[in-house]
């Protein structure tokens, strides 16, 4: 074991690790970013070209976090010197006089989130291609886009390294021993740090397990389908097609949502808001694709410029908490521990400021939002000692 203290370990590389590992090291914190395979990869949940950012939220709490989540990304494109946004807004589609849209609605309103409510009559005429289901009301979040999700991981760990933090990749973690200083061993060393965070996402209860912790998360294989436009172009980037969400497509239904072709010229990505569960490891073994029905009737009924049978199908993972919010809290007996986990497929846009208050919690520091609905605490039923 080397003599060497870190103030922080962080384990894990995805979005939510690299930008709390970016955070910690440019307050000038001696940092250790540790992940298990080898950078770049495409085995949990940060990889892909594309993601969502958007201000449509319910919840107030969402909405306060992603006001300064924009900036931060904003400001990470300047350091980084390249384009991680990109402006296409955000059609929303749902059940009229459901709790859901009209709290969507209430909700942006509120805080006077820029939007356009698109009547029946008008919604053809500006979003042609989709047929608006019956008794559906739409909005559209003019400033969200799309976030170019592989170019802003490999920009936060080189902003990372520039500040002198250490990535070791390919270092899977196998035990954890807490502490006043914790101790942190992985296949090829042991390391030892004031505090430690941990991002593993699909893995974090496994690694929990080393805390004597176990939180309520379920992780389900996602199928990351591309559709094929019949015209080339028709819900293309450059023909101004926003992205969406269709909420509640039917009673019972989870959401279903797309972004604009552009990764893959002529393909168009639209998915379902939940899947199988698996464990991470064996994610190929769930072949399940009850998601993939639900979405060729989806897109037989409402995007007939598509063809409905899915031209790429890709795998990503979900880590789902039972209320769908996340888990940004510390650990109940070891303060120095700091669990960021459960982002329930829609973490990516808040990285950087979920970065920003994780490295708080890391630091001793409150918080610069209100984490209250992320605390491990809600889950006092269903949260188990491990040890
Ligand atoms: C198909 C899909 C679409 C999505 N769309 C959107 C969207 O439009 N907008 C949006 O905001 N969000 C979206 N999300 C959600 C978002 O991508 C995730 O919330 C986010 O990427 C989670 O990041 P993470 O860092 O927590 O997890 P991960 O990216 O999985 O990172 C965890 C890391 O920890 C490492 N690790 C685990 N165990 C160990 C160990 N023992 N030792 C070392 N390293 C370890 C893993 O290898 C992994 O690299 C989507 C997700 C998916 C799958
Ligand atoms: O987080 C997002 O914006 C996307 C779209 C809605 C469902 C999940 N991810």
């Amino acid at each position: 074991m080397s003599s060497e203290v870190y103030d922080c370990i962080v384990i894990g590389a995805g979005i939510q690790g690299s930008c709390t590992a970016y955070q910690l090291a440019k307050n000038q914190q001696k940092t250790l970013l540790l992940e298990q395979f080898v950078l770049p990869h495409s085995r949990g949940s940060s990889h892909g070209q594309t993601r969502i950012i958007r201000k449509a939220y319910e919840e107030n709490v969402y909405i306060q976090m992603m006001q300064e989540s924009y900036e931060l990304w904003a400001q990470l494109e300047e350091e980084a010197g390249v384009e991680l946004y990109r402006r296409t807004g955000l059609l929303v589609m749902g059940p009229e006089n459901s709790e859901g849209f009209s709290r969507l609605q209430a909700t942006m309103q509120s805080h006077k989130i820029p939007r356009v409510v698109l009547e029946k009559q008008e919604f053809r005429q500006h979003i042609p291609n989709v047929n608006l289901t019956d008794g559906n009301g739409a909005l559209i979040d003019t400033n969200a886009g799309v976030l170019y999700a592989d170019r802003a991981l490999r920009a936060v760990q080189r902003l990372f390294q520039s500040s002198e933090g250490v990535i070791k990749d390919g270092e899977k973690v196998i035990d954890i021993t807490p502490g006043a200083v914790v101790t942190v061993t992985t296949g090829s060393g042991v390391y030892r740090g004031r505090s430690l965070v941990i991002t593993a996402g699909p893995w974090a209860n496994r690694l929990l397990t080393h805390t004597g912790l176990q939180l309520p998360l379920k992780v389900v294989k996602i199928n990351v389908c591309y559709w094929k436009e019949k015209i080339p172009g028709t819900y293309s980037v450059s023909q101004r097609f926003p992205c969406f969400i269709q909420m509640e497509p039917k009673e019972g239904e989870y959401d279903i949502y797309g972004l604009p072709s552009n990764e893959y010229p002529g393909l168009m990505k639209v998915c379902y808001h939940m899947g199988s569960e698996t464990e991470p490891d064996e994610r190929d073994k769930q072949t399940d694709r009850g998601d993939i029905d639900i979405l060729m009737r989806y897109i037989t009924r409402c995007l007939p410029g598509l063809v409905p049978v899915p031209a790429v199908v890709e795998t990503c993972m979900y880590t789902v908490t039972p209320d769908h919010h996340f888990v940004l809290d510390s650990h109940p007996t070891y303060g120095n521990i700091i669990i960021g986990a459960g982002f329930s497929g829609h973490g990516f846009k808040f990285g950087p400021i979920i970065g920003k208050v994780l490295s708080q919690l890391a630091l001793g520091q409150v918080p610069s939002h209100d984490l209250s609905p992320f605390g491990i605490k809600r889950f006092q039923s269903h949260a188990r000692s491990s040890l």
